[in-house]
């Protein structure tokens, strides 16, 4: 499963001159950045900045210019090994070949789902639905009962499988859609971080969660956050939206930059306590 696949690649996304644009105005404009594999980069900024606009683009669903050009490396194919999509990108073979496309592989959990209050969709639909050609209400086998609860286990939500997705905690459900996400591997980890229904202790678990996805598999982790606290300990680099362009840089050079401490005030970092 790509779950045991571990770190065995180099790559870097560079997003050029990346603009958007909604009626008249630019709610982005020529944002430049460089992504790399294995860190986890935090994307802040007020409300209404075009931190959501910002992930709209990199996926393709709303109008923008500018381009997203992703470079990694995969199995050069002759291994001997099976070659699924992900034995290519993530073989540990010796034999690699350097490749770059304009459109990686996405994973994204959204802030939140909306569910059908009452509605007897549970965690094993969800999953099938997602992960299965097969139609959701022919009876689960049991080797596919076996795999989706092989999936949630990345994100130690197996236990889950049984529940009714309308019943999940907000960190429950977090926990699912991540799982859900890094199955298969993507180039790209895009998240946001959820605001509602998940408390602070809920939070803090979802960090630790995404900070050992980061140590796990080298993927690039791009996340909309909104606390900046819990940032400065896991994020390895922050993006600043201010102003529809982006200030890139570490924990430290961003918040001690003029126009975010104008935003945010003075953040303690983790070792001024
Ligand atoms: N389709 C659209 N047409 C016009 N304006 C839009 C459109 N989509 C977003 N906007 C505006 O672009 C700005 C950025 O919105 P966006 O949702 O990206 O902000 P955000 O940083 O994610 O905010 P929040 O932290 O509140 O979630 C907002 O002023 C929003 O009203």
């Amino acid at each position: 499963m790509p779950c045991l696949v571990g770190k065995s690649h180099v790559c870097c996304t560079r997003i050029e001159n990346l603009s958007v644009k909604a009626g008249g105005e630019y709610i982005l404009k020529d944002i430049n950045l460089h992504l790399h594999c294995g860190e986890l980069t935090a994307i802040v900024g007020r409300n209404g900045a075009g931190k959501t606009t910002f992930i709209k683009a990199l996926l393709n669903t709303i109008p923008h210019s500018g381009n997203i050009i992703f470079e990694g490396e995969r199995c050069a194919g002759n291994c001997g090994k099976d070659h699924t999509t992900d034995h290519d990108r993530f073989c540990t073979c010796r034999k690699r070949i350097p490749y770059t496309t304009t459109k990686p592989v996405f994973g994204y959990v959204p802030q939140t789902l909306s569910v059908e209050p009452g509605s007897p969709v549970c965690v094993e639909d969800l999953v099938f639905a997602c992960t299965s050609k097969r139609p959701v209400w022919l009876r689960h086998r049991k080797k596919d009962i076996e795999a989706a609860s092989e999936i949630l286990s990345c994100t130690n939500s197996h236990q889950l499988l049984k529940r009714r997705v309308c019943d999940l905690s907000g960190g429950e459900l977090q926990r699912v859609m991540l799982a859900l996400a890094i199955n298969p591997l993507p180039d790209i980890l895009l998240l946001d971080e959820p605001v509602s229904g998940v408390d602070r202790v809920g939070l803090k678990s979802f960090y630790e969660l995404v900070s050992s996805i980061r140590r796990d598999f080298d993927i690039t982790i791009l996340l909309i956050s909104h606390d900046l606290d819990l940032v400065a300990r896991h994020a390895d680099r922050v993006v600043f939206i201010n102003n529809a362009s982006a200030v890139v840089g570490t924990v430290k050079d961003v918040y001690r930059q003029k126009d975010f401490m104008e935003v945010f005030g003075h953040i303690m970092l983790p070792d001024e306590y």
